[in-house]
């Protein structure tokens, strides 16, 4: 049943991975919103028409969006017509969960029209799978983050069942991007994809011993010594390895921003954004450490300290 006839709703970028949660978590940030206005209509066409402001994000059914709004309306069974305007804010490709922005905000506004059937967990689910038309397969880390905000982990990617883990107040997160292609994407090919095609198929048990070692330090860790914990997200394993050979300067700049009091240091989703964890007081000093460095690789990138957006997806009259 329609609640609503319009509703506008912002979603934020993310960072998936936070070093070894691979796949399995995201970190909602305040650097840059999608905005998604979702409007019923009495007859389009096709049902949904999705229309996008700003470039390198498609129109149509290949976006995000028009997924996660299919998919909420295929559920219920509702044959709505529904009007959807996307405004880009979190750049495409690099790294920070574009795609899933779009399709955490396109579900939130969708249920609120509907008078939330879903709550922000259950909506994960269609937004995850709206992440299909993206990545070839859904993927539900990036929509997470961006519906609930914070840091959320995916306990089953199946179902999927989430929670949502506490990070102080005084942390914050610097992020370094690139201005120009560091990445060499085949044509044809995208970015994501080239970062998945070159991970190790298998890893010894060793390795993954460790690997779980770091993300229980980093999960379970939080609770007991927040601090301590943060440390476990420098840890990528073999996704950092292979990953990181494709990115210029990051071993130089890792070091750089451990030496300058970062807590940790990793690769935002597939890349090529990097960011660094830090405690209030050092963002300064790292910040302007590993800019330096990585403007000998990359030429022109911005750096920018950003905080935890802790709301996630919300309505908006921006
Ligand atoms: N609403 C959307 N916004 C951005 N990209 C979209 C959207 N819908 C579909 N796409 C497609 O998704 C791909 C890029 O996805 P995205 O922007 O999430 O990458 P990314 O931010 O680098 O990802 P990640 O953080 O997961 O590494 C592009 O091929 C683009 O065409
Ligand atoms: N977890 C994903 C995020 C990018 O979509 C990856 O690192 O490949």
């Amino acid at each position: 049943m329609v609640q609503h006839n319009r509703v506008r709703v912002k979603a934020p970028a993310s960072i998936a991975n936070l070093g070894p949660l691979f796949d399995l978590a995201a970190l909602a940030i305040d650097y840059a919103y999608d905005v998604v206005e979702v409007e019923v209509v009495e007859e389009l066409g096709d049902g949904i028409r999705v229309d996008v402001e700003a470039a390198g994000a498609p129109s149509g059914e290949a976006n995000t969006a028009y997924t996660a709004a299919y998919k909420i309306l295929e559920y219920l069974g509702e044959t709505l017509h529904l009007r959807i305007r996307v405004v880009k804010g979190v750049p495409p490709r690099m790294g920070m969960g574009g795609s899933g922005a779009s399709a955490a905000a396109a579900a939130y506004a969708v249920n609120l029209l509907l008078g939330e059937p879903f709550t922000k967990e259950e909506l994960v689910k269609f937004a995850g799978e709206a992440e299909a038309v993206a990545a070839g397969t859904p993927h539900y880390d990036n929509v997470a983050a961006s519906l609930l905000g914070g840091l959320v982990i995916l306990l089953d990617r199946s179902r999927p069942w989430v929670a949502r883990l506490n990070i102080p107040e005084d942390v914050y997160i610097i992020l370094f991007i690139p201005k120009r292609e560091v990445v060499k994407v085949p044509p044809g090919k995208g970015k994501t994809e080239v970062m998945r095609e070159v991970l190790p198929r298998e890893i010894p048990l060793a390795t993954s011993i460790a690997w779980m070692e770091k993300a229980l330090a980093l999960t379970l860790g939080l609770q007991l010594d927040p601090y301590t914990a943060l440390k476990a997200a420098n840890y990528g394993g073999p996704v950092e390895e292979a990953r990181s050979k494709l990115i210029p300067g990051y071993a130089e700049a890792k070091r750089e921003a451990l030496e300058a009091g970062a807590l940790a240091f990793n690769i935002s989703g597939a890349g090529p954004t990097l960011f660094a964890i830090v405690r209030e007081g050092d963002e300064d000093e790292v910040a302007r450490r590993v800019a330096k460095i990585l403007e000998k690789h990359w030429g022109e990138l911005e750096t920018r300290v950003v905080n935890i957006d802790r709301e996630g997806a919300r309505i908006t009259s921006e």
